[in-house]
């Protein structure tokens, strides 16, 4: 029997769910208060392709991501996440909810409560902003296992910055979306919970400690 972490009953909300992962041996942290967020990514089925944005500054500088921000006063998260799309990367799309993530890092004020969105079309042609460089990467097959993919780009690129190579950076991304890259591949939509330890933002280093940073996680697909 999989017992859903705290904080996701809320998220859930009554959804039907299947465990597709779980690990970590620490018990959950608690946390003061929750932040909602938002993540949006723009996928080319036509290509394979995908469209993150290097972020250049602030909280999680130097990582690849979708984009994404606060939720602010009086919007809707969906509202959020196509202001800023446009704001990030000066893009319109069709955005579609495909999961949220309930993020807590050791020490932080709040957990990050993340609605992610997909879109398989856009307005233009992305362009540099202020606060995120965008750039297309090919897509790995979702059957990939994305964890040694990331120890290999991690590997073969050692140096802190933009990367190289031409698939998806895994290894300058989030720790905990190697575990959810294949369910948004495939578009199946998932809820999970991810805590970690302080100063967990990824950065070069050997391959090995890559899921360090991870102290618990939790994730499940939502079944009709
Ligand atoms: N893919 C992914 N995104 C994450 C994770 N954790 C996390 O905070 N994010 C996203 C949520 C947001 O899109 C972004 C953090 O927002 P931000 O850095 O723009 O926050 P901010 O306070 O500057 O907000 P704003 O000014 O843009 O509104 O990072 C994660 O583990 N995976």
């Amino acid at each position: 029997m999989d017992q859903v972490p705290p904080g996701l009953e809320e998220i859930l909300d009554g959804k039907n769910h299947k465990l597709f992962l779980q690990g970590g041996n620490e018990t959950w942290m608690g946390f003061p208060a929750v932040k909602r967020f938002t993540n949006a990514f723009i996928l080319d089925e036509v290509n394979d392709k995908i469209l993150l944005g290097y972020k250049k500054r602030g909280f999680a500088q130097g990582i690849y991501n979708g984009f994404g921000g606060k939720v602010d006063i009086g919007e809707t998260p969906l509202q959020a996440a196509h202001r800023e799309l446009e704001e990030e990367a000066g893009v319109q799309a069709p955005l579609q909810w495909f999961g949220a993530l309930l993020f807590y890092q050791t020490d932080h004020e709040y957990a990050h409560y993340i609605d992610l969105y997909r879109a398989n079309s856009w307005s233009s042609e992305p362009i540099e902003t202020e606060e995120m460089k965008p750039r297309w990467f090919a897509l790995p097959d979702p059957s990939t296992d994305m964890i040694q993919l990331a120890e290999r780009l991690s590997r073969e690129e050692t140096s802190e910055g933009e990367t190289h190579v031409e698939i998806v950076p895994l290894h300058k991304m989030w720790r905990d979306d190697l575990l959810w890259m294949p369910l948004m591949i495939s578009n199946k939509p998932f809820v999970g919970r991810v805590d970690l330890v302080q100063d967990s933002a990824p950065k070069a280093g050997s391959p090995s400690e890559l899921l360090h940073p991870l102290a618990k996680w939790w994730i499940a697909t939502i079944v009709d």
